[in-house]
């Protein structure tokens, strides 16, 4: 089954409407200055409302480790997704002085790495996240550069999740091509920048037909009712 992790929450209404649904993470975005950035104060609350059994992600890009081990220790999150330009060096002191699971961020519009280049990052994360240039941005990447990622990520057992400009309509067809663990949603899931509870579950029911049909070995694109 695909994996679903829904990004970018900034109320308690919106956590308790979104963790009804089967996902299997909830993201925060903990980078300064964004227009999705968590509200420090709210997020202890917003925490709370999250189920046993959903995961909390941290968004971070860039963080000082100071930063990332102050917040860990203080809103302890399940997993430390990481959106910027962070070194296998940091991956290992962050795990190292945390001990959570870390997800490190590919910009998958460049390059696919090689097996060579995920090797130094391998021992230190748990989970790659494939996304456009910019986190959060909506837009999507070429994604017939995905097997690539995916071959290398195999070699070291690592999953790979796919974000970048997903919505309820497309997201079926990246499950039936390229079979990610996991998907990664932020801006198709917002109307008018906030986060819309129909979209959400359309988005959701998306996800689990896709993973129906490709059990099946199927496809039923068009056909699946909407409620
Ligand atoms: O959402 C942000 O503002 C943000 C800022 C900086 C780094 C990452 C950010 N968001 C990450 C996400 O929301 C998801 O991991 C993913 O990028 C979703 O992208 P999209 O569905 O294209 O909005």
């Amino acid at each position: 089954m695909t994996g679903i992790k829904l990004c970018g929450f900034q109320t308690v209404e919106d956590v308790r409407m979104a963790t009804r649904l089967p996902i299997e993470s909830i993201g925060f975005v903990m980078v300064p200055g964004r227009r999705r950035t968590v509200s420090l104060d709210h997020l202890p609350e917003m925490l709370s409302a999250v189920p046993a059994g959903i995961k909390k992600v941290a968004v971070l890009k860039d963080a000082s480790l100071v930063d990332a081990v102050a917040w860990q220790t203080r809103y302890s999150f399940d997993v430390l997704q990481l959106h910027g330009t962070e070194s296998p060096a940091y991956c290992e002191t962050l795990k190292k002085m945390v001990g959570v699971s870390l997800c490190k961020v590919f910009d998958a519009s460049a390059r696919p790495v090689s097996e060579a280049g995920l090797s130094e990052y391998a021992p230190w994360i748990d989970c790659i996240l494939l996304d456009s240039a910019q986190g959060g941005s909506g837009k999507s990447f070429n994604w017939t550069g995905i097997p690539q990622w995916q071959k290398a990520a195999k070699a070291y057992g690592l999953p790979v999740w796919v974000a970048g400009g997903l919505h309820p309509d497309n997201v079926g067809a990246l499950i039936r091509r390229y079979g990610p663990d996991g998907v990664d949603v932020s801006s198709g899931i917002e109307t008018d920048g906030r986060k819309d509870g129909l979209l959400i579950n359309r988005f959701v029911e998306r996800v689990m037909a896709s993973g129906d049909e490709e059990e099946r070995g199927g496809g039923t694109e068009g056909v699946l009712e909407i409620r």
